[in-house]
């Protein structure tokens, strides 16, 4: 049997209470071998994850300010678990260091990884594996782009030499060796990377839900949980906002064949989800995999009458937001209109501006905006061979009084996305949980 690269997630090493959990799922199973932890996570709903305290310390100490409280109340995170623990591990050097540094001015993405690298050090001595620091393993270009083939490189000859191993996740270096993270959740794209090293069997992603659910539990009340979904499927749920897994973390797995398990720190013997290439179509529950969608948009809608015998309208549109260095997230067409959905942290001020060029670029009859939008996406394989569902959808909006805005049935023919008031986000994803799986 192949070993097991398992990943835990910042819920699941919060507290002393938690890394005992840990550490009897690992004794669990002899083929959990490589463990990659996040740094500690929320203990409670209010609780700050120490991450957030880490960016909070190191942008205070950058603006000249005192830092010392908020790393205090870091500190008392890792000598809480240290304590309640009995760990004997070198804990305050590696703090002493830390706070050192952030003194002497050490930018955003070293301070966030410490997070990570330090409940590492207390996690391997807890489990008695070695410490592989992933400064060593994953490499980052000069310009901060992660390097996946020479990652995979330097990562399975580094492990080649360990049976077993804790690897600190969310960071690597760039090949001068200074430290730079992924985005916000990237521990989930270490565990992906150190299964592809090693070749794993099966990547386990422990977090603290009973698998992928159908949609947000903080939305629909007990939703069910995915059994079975495709990388693909999920890669769609992930990216529309479902926070679980981080979408990136499924390249490098993919690439090796190896599937997911999503698992449930707090309830290990729930079988979680499985993530895997294909799987027996007879295996799917509902004509829908998973519901998934966030706020924050803003619809430019381009209305011009014969539109679509002007060569290069669509180019000439894309250009201007190319010129603004804005990446949209879909632009749906029909015969004169013509819309572009763009992310809000995208747009920034530059919405008279971007109106202002359209104008000049396509001269169109109208422009319209519409902001403060949401975006839903209703993704699964199944829905290609089923009749009706876009209008099964629709039903379910409109009986729950929701105005659809757009609407864009992705050319990937397993996702129907739309869009709409952002006040009416909960509302119309509880509408389609309802019309698909409970009605
Ligand atoms: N479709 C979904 N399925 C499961 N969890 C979801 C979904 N959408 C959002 N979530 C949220 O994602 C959280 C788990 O992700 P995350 O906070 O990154 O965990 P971890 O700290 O273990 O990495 C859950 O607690 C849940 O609130
Ligand atoms: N600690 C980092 C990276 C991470 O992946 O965390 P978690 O596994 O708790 O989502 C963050 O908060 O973004």
């Amino acid at each position: 049997m192949g070993n097991k690269v398992v990943k835990f997630g910042g819920s699941s090493l919060a507290d002393a209470g938690q890394f005992a959990k840990v550490r009897e799922i690992i004794r669990a199973d002899a083929a959990r071998l490589f463990v990659v932890p996040s740094a500690p996570g929320k203990r409670f709903a209010d609780d700050i994850k120490v991450t957030d305290m880490l960016y909070e310390s190191q942008r205070l100490a950058c603006a000249g300010e005192d830092f010392g409280p908020v790393f205090d109340r870091i500190c008392q995170r890792y000598r809480g678990i240290a304590r309640d623990l009995g760990l004997q591990c070198d804990l305050e050097g590696p703090l002493q260091k830390v706070r050192e540094d952030l003194a002497a001015g050490a930018d955003a993405d070293y301070a966030a990884s410490r997070g990570e690298f330090l409940n590492g050090i207390l996690l391997a001595d807890y489990l008695g594996y070695p410490f592989v620091d992933a400064a060593e393993l994953i490499v980052f270009d000069e310009a901060g782009n992660f390097l996946p083939e020479e990652t995979q490189k330097k990562a399975s000859a580094v492990l080649k030499d360990y049976t077993c191993a804790v690897v600190p996740g969310f960071y690597g270096a760039k090949r001068d060796g200074t430290v730079k993270t992924f985005s916000r959740g990237g521990s989930d794209i270490t565990g992906a990377i150190v299964a592809r090293a090693i070749d794993a069997a099966l990547y386990e992603n422990w977090t603290d839900v009973s698998g992928f659910l159908m949609a947000d539990p903080r939305i629909v009340k007990n939703p069910e949980t995915i059994d079975y979904i495709t990388y693909r499927e999920l890669r769609e749920l992930s990216y529309m906002g479902a926070s679980v897994l981080h979408e990136e973390a499924i390249f490098p797995v993919r690439l090796a064949g190896i599937p997911i398990n999503i698992k449930n720190t707090n309830a290990p013997d729930h079988p979680g989800t499985m993530i895997m290439d294909r799987f027996d179509e007879a295996a799917r529950k509902h004509t829908v995999t998973g519901i998934a969608g966030h706020k924050g948009f803003t619809v430019i809608t381009i209305e011009k009458e014969m539109m679509n015998t002007e060569r290069g309208f669509g180019r000439k549109v894309l250009s201007v937001l190319e010129k603004f260095d804005i990446s949209f997230e879909h632009m749906p067409s029909s015969i004169d209109t013509l819309s572009v959905v763009i992310a809000d942290a995208q747009l920034g001020d530059n919405l008279d501006a971007i109106l202002t060029s359209l104008h000049e670029a396509v001269s169109p009859d109208a422009l319209e905006v519409s902001d403060n939008m949401a975006l839903i996406a209703t993704v699964g394989h199944g829905m290609v061979r089923q009749r009706g569902v876009a209008a099964k959808l629709f039903d379910a909006l409109v009986g729950a009084g929701v105005n659809v805005r757009m609407i864009d049935q992705g050319s990937s023919e397993m996702n129907i996305i739309v869009g709409v008031e952002s006040d009416d986000f909960d509302l119309a994803v509880r509408a389609i949980y309802q019309a698909f799986v409970t009605a």
